[in-house]
């Protein structure tokens, strides 16, 4: 179905199901995925973030999205559509990436690579590194 001409969120391209990265070790947990092919380059998604309240602190929560250049960071966001559901791996093997746009509290997300339909989409979190919330992750992803 084709998105409005004035849509600000458009994620009919992403579909939500069960994660690849799910195993025994780490349950089943969910991921997002292309719903048909995606070009290099091509808009994936994009959509609005709406800014959580003062004293929010994401560090514990994996789910909201830092939303500053700021650091340490102290604004956090609740991003609309697929956004919260896509995984993450390492800068290089992440098959999109988010473009912040902080002014105007907006996201696009763009295809790194020709990506497959069914394909889970990935994106190397900003704060992979040094949010606490993913230091078991980041061991995982970047060894
Ligand atoms: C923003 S959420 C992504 C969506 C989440 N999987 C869900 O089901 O709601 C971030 C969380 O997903 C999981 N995750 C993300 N990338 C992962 C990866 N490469 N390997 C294992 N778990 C991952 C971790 O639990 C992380 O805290």
């Amino acid at each position: 179905m084709a998105s409005h001409p004035d849509t600000k969120i458009d994620c009919t391209k992403v579909y939500v199901k069960k994660s690849t990265f799910s195993n025994e070790e780490t349950g089943e947990f969910d991921g997002a995925f292309a719903a048909v092919p995606i070009k290099k380059g091509e808009l994936v998604e994009k959509g609005l973030m709406r800014i959580l309240p003062d004293g929010f602190d994401g560090n514990e929560c994996p789910y909201v999205f830092t939303w500053s250049t700021e650091r340490p960071n102290k604004t956090w966001g609740m991003g609309s559509g697929c956004s919260a559901y896509y995984n993450t791996d390492k800068t290089g093997k992440a098959n999109t990436k988010m473009v912040r746009f902080f002014d105007e509290n907006r996201f696009e997300i763009y295809a790194e690579r020709d990506i497959e339909k069914d394909e889970e989409l990935t994106h190397t979190y900003i704060s992979l590194e040094w949010r606490t919330c993913f230091s078991d992750i980041n061991k995982i992803v970047n060894g």
